[in-house]
């Protein structure tokens, strides 16, 4: 499969299609059995999960990730320990803005936070490392939908403002699909359809076979 630059790729398909492995390999914690991943011209296997951090890739795990003994200010400021300085235009100053739930509670600790607050933290921790290529897995995964669609929308902001490139692992393929230019369908570890959003967007067959919709 191929992810443009600059744009959503939504990888879609059922339970246990592959998509969390998937992500994991690209990000270096689990080594591929054969094939070959690259970034630009950089081949990424045997890279290592620093070098990923260096090279402006950043994978936010499924099951969200927020140190709870710490504020929400506090964790905001652990992404900008692994900052990448050539792309500063985000600022802690900006996450208030994105997430204003987030801006209300910046000195409350993160246990008392909502799943969809959470959600929101470790996204906009990860965006304050500046990565040029944000891995996201099931990030709607138990919100309700306003809060799935507040998030996607910050993230489309993100990527249409800074150019990020966005690998978006979702089970709500609608959702996903609706934010997202490409696409990618996996089935028992294997792509069975990549295109254009809206091609697979259109077609009724896949989206019963596959996607649920
Ligand atoms: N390309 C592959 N080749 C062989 N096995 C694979 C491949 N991709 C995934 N698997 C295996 O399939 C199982 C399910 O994979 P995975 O958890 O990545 O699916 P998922 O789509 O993320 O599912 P869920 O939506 O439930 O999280 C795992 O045991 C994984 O090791």
């Amino acid at each position: 499969m191929t992810v443009p630059a600059g744009a959503v790729t939504a990888v879609l398909g059922a339970n246990g299609a592959g998509k969390t492995t998937l992500l994991r390999t690209v990000s270096a914690v689990q080594s591929p059995v054969s094939g070959s991943i690259t970034m630009g011209d950089h081949d990424l296997i045997g890279a290592g999960a620093e070098s990923m951090s260096r090279r402006g890739l950043s994978h936010v795990p499924e099951g969200r990730g927020v140190i709870v003994e710490l504020t929400v200010e506090e964790n905001l400021r652990l992404g900008l320990l692994g900052r990448n300085t050539s792309r500063p235009r985000m600022d802690i100053g900006r996450v208030w803005d994105m997430f204003p739930p987030l801006a209300q509670r910046r000195q409350a600790t993160a246990h008392t936070l909502s799943g969809g607050e959470r959600q929101m933290l470790v996204i906009a921790r990860a965006l304050l490392a500046t990565p040029s290529v944000l891995l996201l897995d099931e990030p709607s995964l138990g919100l309700a939908p306003r809060v799935v669609a507040q998030i996607f929308r910050q993230l489309r902001d993100a990527v249409d403002t800074d150019g990020l490139t966005v690998v978006l692992v979702e089970q709500n393929a609608r959702s996903a699909l609706s934010i997202a230019e490409h696409a990618v369908v996996l089935s028992l570890g294997r792509v069975v359809r990549e295109g254009p959003a809206a091609d697979l967007q259109g077609d009724t067959e896949l989206r019963h076979a596959y996607l649920g919709f």
